[in-house]
C-alpha cells in the first residue's frame, strides 16, 4: 500500500498546494487566457482529481479577482508561493495555524505580518481591484461609489446558467429532471423564459440532458439578446460574429428550426466548436460560414437580403470579469481602441445585409460606453435610415419584465447576469 500524501489540518494535501503554486506561476504571467492556461495544466497533470482541480481553479480565480489587493499587501514582487498562501489566508479565510503544515521556514512569521496589515481605508482602485487605466475610463462616466458597487459585483464568482432547448423539452420538465433525478439544485432564471440557474457548478458534459441537446450552458443575459433580435420562423437571419454559436443556437431554436441562420465568424476554431453543439441541438437551419473579414465576398452576396442581423461584436469582455477576471489584467487601453475601430467596421458591414424594415442588434459583453453607446450613436448619426427601438418595450412584448431603458444594459450586481449591452435598430 502506498503512503497517503501528508495532509494539513485544513485537509489541504501538500501536493495539492504544490500544484496550486505551479499553476499560479503559469497563470500569473498573463500571457494567455487563464482558462486556457489551466486547461493545459490539467491536461499535462493527468493525475489530478476533481477535488484537486476545483481547489486549484478556485484559488487561482480568487487571486486573479483580487490581484491588486494581494500585490498591495505583499508588494509588487510577490512570488507565486506568496500569492498562493495569501490567497488561502486573506481571501479564502483559512487561518494561519491550519496552513502551518504547508509552510517553509520564515513563512509563519510572514503570514502573521500579512494578517496584521489593515484592509480598511484601501485606495479605491485596490478595493475595486481594477488597473489604473480602467479606473480612469470608468471615472469619466461613473461616480466612485458606483464603480465600487460594480467592481464588487464583478468580484463574485458567476453562477452557472443553462438554456433549455424548447424544441426538445420544456423548461419545467428539465428542471424536474435536474432536481429530482440528478440532485442538482436549480431554479428558473427571473427573466429568460428558457433559463435555469444552478447553485453549484456540476460537470454536465456526461449528463443525458446535455448529451441529448436539451440544455446548453448560456448566461441569462446572452439569452435575452436572442429575444431582442426576435427572429421569426421563415426569415433569413445572420449572426455576424457567431463564435462557437452560443446565440446562433438560440436563434435557430426561436425560429423553430425553420428559415435560415448564417453563422459567420473569422475564427475557424470557434466555428468548429459550434459543430458538436449544432449536432446535439437537432437544428438544421443553421449554416456556419468562415469569413476572412467583415468585407468578405460571402457577405457582399447577401447584401439587402436579410431580415435580421445580430452583431455580437468582439469586445473587451469586461462584462464577464466574474468568469474571466484575468481580462482586466490582460486588456490594455490600446487594445480597446483597436477593438472600437473593429466594432464600428463590423457594424457598418453587417448593416449592409439588411432589407428595409429589417432589424439590427448590436451587442457586447462590455460596460464601457466607448464600445457600446458611442459605437451605436456614431452609426446612427451616419445612417439616418436606421432608428433605435426601445429594448425594454421589445422584452415586454415577450413578457420579460426587464426595462433598462432604450438600451439593454445588464450588470452582475443589478441583474445577476454577466455585464451586457445591446441596442436594437430598425432599417426604415
Ligand atoms: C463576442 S464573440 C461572439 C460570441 C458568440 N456570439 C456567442 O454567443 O457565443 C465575438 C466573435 O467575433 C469574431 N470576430 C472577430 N472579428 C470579426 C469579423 N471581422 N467578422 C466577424 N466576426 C469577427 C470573433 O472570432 C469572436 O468569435
Amino acid at each position: 500500500m502506498s503512503t497517503p500524501a501528508p495532509r494539513t489540518a485544513a485537509s489541504i494535501p501538500v501536493s495539492r498546494f504544490g500544484h496550486l503554486v505551479h499553476a499560479m506561476k503559469n497563470v500569473m504571467t498573463l500571457r494567455e487566457p487563464a482558462d486556457a492556461n489551466l486547461h493545459y495544466y490539467f491536461r499535462v497533470n493527468r493525475e489530478l482529481g476533481g477535488q484537486d482541480r476545483a481547489f486549484i481553479a478556485d484559488n487561482i480565480y480568487a487571486a486573479l479577482r483580487r490581484k491588486r489587493l494581494l500585490e498591495h499587501l505583499i508588494g509588487p514582487d510577490a512570488t507565486p508561493r506568496q500569492l498562493a498562501l495569501a490567497t488561502l489566508m486573506k481571501l479564502q479565510g483559512i487561518n494561519a495555524r491550519e496552513l502551518e503544515p504547508l509552510l517553509q521556514e520564515g513563512e509563519a512569521e510572514w503570514l502573521k505580518q500579512l494578517k496584521a496589515i489593515p484592509t480598511s481605508d484601501l485606495p479605491l482602485a485596490v478595493q475595486a481591484d481594477f488597473p489604473d487605466w480602467l479606473m480612469e475610463k470608468m471615472r469619466a462616466f461613473m461616480s466612485d461609489a458606483d464603480i465600487l458597487t460594480l467592481a464588487r459585483g464583478m468580484q463574485q464568482p458567476a453562477p452557472l446558467d443553462l438554456r433549455v432547448n424548447s424544441m426538445l423539452d420544456k423548461r419545467d420538465d428539465v428542471l424536474h429532471t435536474l432536481v429530482k433525478n440528478d440532485g442538482i439544485a436549480a431554479e428558473p432564471t427571473p427573466y429568460s423564459p428558457l433559463g435555469l440557474r444552478l447553485k453549484e457548478k456540476p460537470a454536465l458534459n456526461k449528463n443525458p440532458l446535455f448529451i441529448k441537446g436539451k440544455i446548453e450552458v448560456q448566461d441569462e443575459g446572452s439569452q435575452l439578446i436572442g429575444y431582442l433580435l426576435a427572429p421569426q420562423r421563415r426569415e433569413m437571419v445572420v449572426d455576424f460574429c457567431a463564435g462557437a454559436g452560443g446565440k446562433t443556437l438560440l436563434l435557430g431554436m426561436l425560429m423553430q428550426n425553420q428559415g435560415r441562420v448564417y453563422a459567420f465568424d473569422v475564427s475557424e476554431k470557434r466555428l468548429n466548436n459550434l459543430k458538436p453543439r449544432l449536432k446535439r441541438s437537432g437544428l438544421s437551419n443553421l449554416h456556419p460560414q468562415l469569413i476572412a473579414n467583415e468585407n468578405d465576398l460571402k457577405i457582399k452576396r447577401l447584401a439587402g437580403k436579410i431580415d435580421r442581423v445580430l452583431v455580437d461584436a468582439p469586445c473587451s469582455g469586461l462584462g464577464t470579469l466574474r468568469r474571466n477576471p484575468d481580462l482586466k489584467w490582460r486588456q490594455t487601453p490600446e487594445g480597446i481602441a483597436e477593438l472600437t475601430q473593429k466594432q464600428a467596421a463590423i457594424l457598418l458591414a453587417a448593416s449592409r445585409l439588411l432589407k428595409s424594415g429589417g432589424r439590427l442588434v448590436y451587442a457586447t459583453c462590455s460596460f464601457l460606453p466607448e464600445e457600446n453607446q458611442q459605437i451605436v450613436e456614431a452609426f446612427l448619426a451616419q445612417h439616418p435610415e436606421y432608428k433605435l427601438l426601445d429594448a425594454g418595450d421589445i422584452l415586454a412584448a415577450h413578457n420579460i419584465p426587464l426595462n433598462t431603458g432604450k438600451y439593454l444594459q445588464l450588470l452582475p450586481h443589478l441583474n445577476a447576469t454577466d455585464g451586457f449591452f445591446a441596442a436594437v435598430m430598425e432599417k426604415s
